[in-house]
């Protein structure tokens, strides 16, 4: 299926190609990131950049924003070379990127934001009355619905993106790299996203799409490209691919490893469908509640049980899962294991307690820069390790080997640093630190965010297996993909579980549930069953 770059989309659009990359090598050290890559959107196209976690993605998208100078190739917007290395102002006005992470200035307003960096020829003062019109003419001209006045850390994730997107266009760019842009919206806000991304495409604005969800590719972007192994494999149509082309060339693998109903066969373990008491839950949790966040809640989760906890950005379910792994100090309630009761906010006290979490900003939370993958997937058994400061290398390797191979984390082995990995293999390490100590429950919080397709299955795989050994896990998500490996499913929406699911549960309700349109709790409630919200008036 390589071919030819592909045409675009609309006949009114020809040109030269928007942004052009060939024969583009890039190496770090050892690792030779991309090996001879090439790429081309088409003006006004929607073009998809596919491949798993360490395929290159980042690394291409460094290259192509001037940020990384590749060791060999060529770069070209709308037909002429790419600026020169360090002149900043002149990629910028080619290319932007919005990143997963906002490059805002938070503190500043929206119209300052828009104009940082750009001196008015002339003029030694900046004219704010000025400065605010050209703001709001400029938004409106993009279609964005921000007041200038307003201080970027108060826009909601998606006013922020169309800020920087509206920026990026200002400063004469007609190719927009999105690089997960998705993240972090909810249903209604990717739709809104994706209509304005539509509208900007027939306008002839390019983008650079990278992205994890395929199903986004498939409702986006006109084209798409794969990369594996640092190669490219494969420019092609969307509409002339099927799924399983796009995951056998992401995989190499075409007997379809990457099936998408591994874990519907997996037995699902509700006492009330086998007819058993219900056994002693391992991780409980009584009138739990966040003021203003959740409203009071109690939950069981029994030995090989994963409990999925589903629901948009704003429906509380990350603060739940925070909570039980002492990252927030509730408002009211217990949490306890086997049990013990957990002191309320304290992280330390859950981890003795047996509790191990995959927290959801893994940059703050998660990983220590300038250190090792093993060391960094050992982190919390250091004391079992060894003495503080004396992990013993042979251990933690031995734990780190393991989670490499179990996890499907591409590292050139456990002493490599864990900064040199990219971000789904990072993501990967943040799993294997919350395994590291033997937890008896595990809390994920969005533990597939920006892992590949095909790595997900083993990241669920691997949680779904710590179940099977008798212990609890809570997976929080809002993707009907993970949360097929729980057994039952509680949906929140503002705060209050609006649905539960137990045993086969169709994906289409799971979802309406997380968008609030179910307004009851729905499936069969089982013996002992205690997951329903309480104190509800
Ligand atoms: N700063 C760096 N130093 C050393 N190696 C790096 C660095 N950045 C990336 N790499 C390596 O380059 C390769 C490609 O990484 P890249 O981040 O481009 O992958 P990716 O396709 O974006 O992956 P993901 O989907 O996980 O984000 C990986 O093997 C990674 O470990």
């Amino acid at each position: 299926m390589t071919g030819p770059a592909p045409h675009p989309p609309h006949g009114h659009l020809a040109g030269p190609p928007a942004l052009h990359a060939e024969g583009i090598v890039k190496r770090f050290g050892p690792t030779l990131a991309l090996d001879g890559v090439r790429l081309t959107v088409a003006p006004g196209e929607s073009h998809a950049l596919v491949g798993r976690n360490g395929a290159g993605k980042s690394t291409l998208v460094g290259v192509v924003t001037g940020l990384h100078r590749p060791d060999a190739g060529t770069v070209r917007f709308g037909g002429a070379p790419a600026p020169s290395h360090g002149d900043a102002a002149a990629w910028r006005a080619r290319v932007a990127c919005v990143h997963q992470k906002p490059m805002t200035v938070p503190d500043l307003t929206v119209a300052e934001n828009l104009f940082l960096g750009r001196y008015e020829p002339g003029r030694p003062f900046i004219g704010w009355r000025g400065l605010r019109r050209r703001a709001a003419e400029l938004l409106g001209a993009y279609g964005v619905d921000a007041d200038p006045r307003a201080r970027v850390r108060d826009l909601t994730v998606e006013q922020r993106q169309f800020v920087e997107i509206a920026r990026a266009l200002s400063f004469g760019a007609r190719i927009v790299v999105l690089d997960e842009p998705t993240a972090r919206l909810d249903a209604p806000g990717i739709a809104r996203l994706f209509t304005r991304l539509r509208e900007l495409s027939a306008r002839g604005v390019a983008f650079l799409f990278i992205s994890h969800h395929l199903q986004e590719v498939y409702e986006l972007c006109t084209a798409v490209t794969v990369y594996r192994d640092a190669r490219h494999v494969l420019t092609a149509p969307v509409a002339d691919l099927a799924r399983s082309e796009l995951i056998a060339a992401m995989t190499g693998d075409t007997r379809g490893a990457a099936g998408r109903d591994r874990f519907r066969t997996t037995a699902r373990r509700s006492p009330a469908e086998q007819g058993e008491e219900a056994p002693v839950p391992v991780l409980a949790a009584e009138g739990l509640a966040l003021s203003g966040v959740y409203e009071p809640l109690d939950l069981a989760v029994r030995p090989g049980e994963v409990l999925g906890l589903a629901g948009s950005a704003s429906s509380g379910t990350v603060a739940i899962g925070e909570t039980l792994a002492g990252l927030r100090a509730p408002t009211a309630g217990r949490v306890a294991v086997h049990g013990r009761e957990v002191r309320p906010g304290s992280v330390p006290d859950a981890l003795d307690a047996g509790i191990g979490c995959v927290p959801e900003d893994r940059h703050h939370q998660g990983l220590v820069p300038g250190r090792s993958v093993a060391e960094n997937a050992t982190l919390t058994v250091a004391g079992r390790l060894g003495p503080w400061g004396m992990v013993l290398p042979a251990r933690a390797r031995a734990f780190a080997q393991e989670m490499i191979t179990s996890l499907d984390i591409r590292t050139e082995g456990p002493g490599q640093d864990v900064d040199a990995l990219s971000g789904g293999n990072q993501q990967k390490v943040v799993v294997a630190r919350a395994l590291a100590r033997g937890p008896s429950a595990l809390i994920a919080l969005r533990p597939t965010a920006g892992v590949d397709v095909a790595s997900k299955n083993a990241l669920l795989t691997v949680v779904r297996e710590f179940a099977d050994a008798g212990r609890a896990a809570v997976v929080v998500s809002d993707e009907p993909d993970d949360l097929r490996v729980c057994d039952r499913v509680l949906a929140l929406f503002h705060g209050r579980v609006v649905a539960r699911f137990d045993g086969d549960w169709d994906d289409r309700e799971l979802v309406s549930a997380m968008e609030g349109a179910a307004d009851a709790v729905t499936g069969p409630p089982g013996p002992g069953d205690d997951a329903t919200e309480r104190d509800r008036a």
